[in-house]
């Protein structure tokens, strides 16, 4: 087990009503390093009856939460804020210890997952409403908005700190307790925000954590309990299905950020360099798996040839390892079944015509590492052109006109994140305007920001988290109409 050197933040327990409690029966499940699959913690393997008892110790908090001022809020998340800010290193490690992406990465995740809890600290004193001018003489119109209520909040193991407060931040900006439910994979994380939410003075009841192995029974409780008035879900698409139908029972208002199928579009007039950098930083970050990660990469004809090579050239320098050990940029997959799943991609191109230009095989280092990979010639007939690949692999596709780009990359029920390199400024808006996603990067393959509307179209999802639009999710539009 790694060398957890802050004992306060490595908690084995949920965190319900202000209290560290384990399972009623006292059932645990394991936590497991993905570099050798050795035990990091045994956590209360939770499940409808505890999960009821978070909701209620919410619902109970939610008046005292919502009449705090929104000054009041506001420093109290900045405070959570600079906690987290204080302790980057001892969050930085418990992730990597329990998700395996390298250390910086990791910091730089609890960086960009704190920057959201500093955003919405100031968006709390911005929860703006209307006054419309009356439809009659003697009628006025005043528009307030009002916090939602209860959110229930599942999450990720890919990004096991910043998917829980780019959520959570807005809502509790806006006056709404939260039940989180972090992934069995990764739910430590989530327990050192909860210490650092207490210490920052969030009151009893306001952040909930449940642990437990079964995310099912745990998901029909949050979308189906009449306290909860609002889910708000990261993870695939298949999950976000279900939960969306459950939720509908009670007609709770959904947040979901879903999969993605990202295409990453290198035109002949791009600077090949910067789309070398740019498609290393998209496609090979966490090991290839978050959701906005390049999943296709298009060359136009005339550049094709050069694009794959450089890319090879900087994939080949790419260093797999220990997330813990310095320089190393690709960490192990989260488990067997993710790295089966690389290796079927991988064979299945190849039998479809793909050519291995560097890695293509489980890596020497063995458990769930994969080589970093660039494969030419792809075409839509292989699995990994419909599918996430969620690994570090990069099919390169080739394509003649911007027209075929634009439309080759539409074609997927997916809509999150997509990215194009290029210069000419009509061609920019040209195929800015006509792709079919929430997101677009241009000559950059970095676009997520707490101050930009993170979210997608399509199957990838609904509502927007960051941004002045990221509160609108946790809160609900009243209009008063004063009879003078
Ligand atoms: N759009 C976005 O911002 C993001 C999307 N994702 C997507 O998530 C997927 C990878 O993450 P995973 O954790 O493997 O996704 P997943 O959908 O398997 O699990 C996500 C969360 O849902 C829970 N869950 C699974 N089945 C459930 C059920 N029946 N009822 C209630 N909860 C359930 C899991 O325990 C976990 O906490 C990829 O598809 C990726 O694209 C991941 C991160 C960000
Ligand atoms: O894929 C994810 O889990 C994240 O949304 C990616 S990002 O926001 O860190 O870019």
């Amino acid at each position: 087990m790694q060398d957890l050197n802050n004992p306060k933040l490595f908690k084995q327990q949920a965190f319900i009503d202000g209290q560290w409690v384990g399972a009623n029966d006292n059932k645990t499940f394991s936590v497991r390093n993905p570099f050798d699959e050795s035990v990091i913690a045994e956590l209360p393997d939770m499940g409808k009856a505890e999960t009821q008892k978070a909701i209620e110790a919410a619902h109970d908090a939610f008046p005292a939460w919502k009449d705090k001022t929104a000054a009041e809020r506001s420093a109290i998340l900045r405070k959570w804020f600079d906690l987290q800010m204080e302790y980057v290193d001892d969050l930085g490690k418990i992730l990597t210890t329990e998700q395996g992406k390298p250390l910086e990465e990791a910091k730089g995740e609890i960086r960009y997952g704190a920057s959201f809890v500093e955003w919405f600290a100031e968006e709390a004193k911005r929860i703006y409403g209307d006054v419309i001018p009356g439809h009659a003489a003697d009628k006025r119109i005043v528009v307030i908005k009002q916090p939602i209520g209860v959110v229930g909040a599942i999450t990720p193991w890919n990004f096991p700190n910043a998917m829980i407060t780019r959520k959570i931040a807005p809502a509790l900006a806006a006056g709404c307790p939260v039940v989180v439910k972090p992934s069995k994979d990764t739910p430590l994380s989530a327990l050192a925000l909860a210490e650092l939410a207490e210490q920052a003075g969030f009151p009893k009841g306001v952040f909930n954590v449940i642990t437990s192995s079964n995310s099912k029974v745990i998901g029909e409780e949050i979308t189906t309990n009449p306290l909860v008035k609002k889910v708000s879900f990261t993870g695939s698409t298949e999950v976000g299905k279900i939960l969306m139908k459950q939720a509908s029972g009670t007609v709770k208002k959904v947040s979901l950020e879903l999969g993605g199928n990202a295409p990453f579009i290198v035109f002949d007039d791009a600077d090949l360099d910067a789309a070398v950098e740019g498609a290393i930083a998209s496609k090979y970050r966490n090991a290839g798996q978050t959701c906005v990660c390049a999943n296709r990469l298009y060359a136009q004809e005339g550049i094709y040839d050069q694009f794959v090579e450089k890319l090879a050239e900087a994939v080949r320098n790419l260093k797999v390892g220990n997330g813990m050990e310095k320089k190393v940029n690709i960490g192990p997959l989260i488990n067997q079944d993710a790295l089966d799943k690389v290796e079927d991609f991988v064979d299945d191109a190849k039998q479809k015509g793909a050519k291995v230009i560097t890695g293509g095989n489980k890596h020497k280092l063995g458990g769930t590492f994969y080589e970093p990979t660039v494969l030419s010639e792809a075409n839509e007939k292989m699995k990994l052109t419909h599918e996430e690949i969620f690994g570090p692999v990069a099919p390169v596709y080739r394509f003649k006109t911007d027209e075929e780009a634009i439309k080759v990359a539409n074609d997927t029920p997916f809509g999150l994140a997509s990215y194009f390199y290029g210069r000419d400024i009509s061609r920019i808006w040209n195929v800015a305007e006509g792709l079919e996603y929430g997101m677009v990067g241009i000559n950059t393959g970095m676009i997520s920001t707490a101050v930009a509307p993170f979210g997608g179209i399509k199957e990838s999802g609904m509502g927007r988290e960051g941004s002045k639009y990221g509160i609108e999710d946790y809160i609900v539009i009243k209009y008063l109409c004063f009879g003078i």
